[in-house]
């Protein structure tokens, strides 16, 4: 496979006075172009350190990743990173919240009124246009959500990270954003790195679903292709068996091969 990411023989050790934990170990993983890749795991096995590392919020300990090529040491802006709990500026609109990245990314770029259409055109793709003079404060959630990974799509990242994007919200919010990321994944082509803990959504969203195994040492226990055709209707899903049968296998990694102890907690 020809890797846009490539994510290789990492290991993170974090140590504090004489104690160091082990928490990666030989992570091996490439993500073609375009891809939409899920890592999936119990929690504590170095899923954000992971992404962190990708994001270049923090240097792993032995092993490098590339992305198209260029070593990643640092943040920058062809990784664009989405949390699980927005991080908007409060005091600014949510026009505002886009445009200061965009200012950033394409302050040389594009004039002031190209910057302007970007930033509405970003934030008609999350379907957020209509809000945009609000500011965080009077928007609910899942609205942050979406202006989140609007501001990240503006930036024109080669890669979109996300942890746990959708963990904080309820089922029905989460069910329209994962439809709005779906929709916009099929239009843009993006390549995305997502982190989820949830098997549903791992399974409708992704190309391939990474599966580590628990921690401490933590490493890629299975990588599963999920062979489900695209545009993908939640609804239709749920009566198809290749569907089914993909849930089962990480179901089976997580609650059988990779049980939950209290060690990993
Ligand atoms: N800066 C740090 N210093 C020391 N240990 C750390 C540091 N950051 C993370 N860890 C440890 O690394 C391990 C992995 O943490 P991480 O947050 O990456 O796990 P995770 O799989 O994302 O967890 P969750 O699913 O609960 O979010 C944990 O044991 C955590 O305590």
């Amino acid at each position: 496979m020809d890797s846009y990411l490539s994510i290789e023989r990492i290991g993170m050790r974090f140590t504090r006075g004489s104690a160091v934990s082990e928490v990666l170990v030989d992570v091996d993983l490439g993500i073609a172009k375009g891809e939409f890749v899920s890592i999936i795991g119990h929690s504590g096995c170095g899923k954000s350190t992971l992404l962190n590392i990708v994001g270049g919020l923090i240097r792993s300990t032995t092993g490098e990743v590339l992305l198209d090529g260029q070593v990643v040491d640092s943040p920058g802006p062809d990784r664009a990173i989405v949390f699980q709990n927005h991080s908007l500026l409060p005091w600014l609109t949510v026009y505002g919240n886009v445009r200061i990245a965009v200012d950033k990314v394409f302050g040389r770029t594009k004039n002031a009124a190209e910057r302007h259409d970007w930033v509405m055109h970003n934030l008609a793709l999350v379907h957020m246009a209509h809000a945009k003079d609000k500011r965080p404060g009077e928007i609910s959630g899942g609205m942050k959500q979406r202006v989140g990974i609007a501001r990240a799509l503006a930036m024109q990242p080669k890669i979109l990270l996300m942890d746990e994007p959708f963990g904080a919200l309820d089922a029905l919010t989460r069910a329209h954003l994962q439809d709005s990321v779906m929709e916009i994944h099929a239009a843009l082509g993006n390549t995305v790195l997502m982190i989820t803990h949830d098997v549903d959504e791992a399974v409708l969203l992704s190309d391939r679903i990474v599966m580590m195994t628990n921690g401490p040492a933590a490493t890629i226990g299975e990588v599963l292709d999920i062979p489900l055709a695209r545009p993908r209707r939640r609804l239709a899903l749920a009566d198809d068996p290749a569907y089914a049968a993909s849930r089962v296998q990480v179901l089976r990694f997580l609650y059988e091969r990779q049980r939950f102890t209290t060690a990993a907690a």
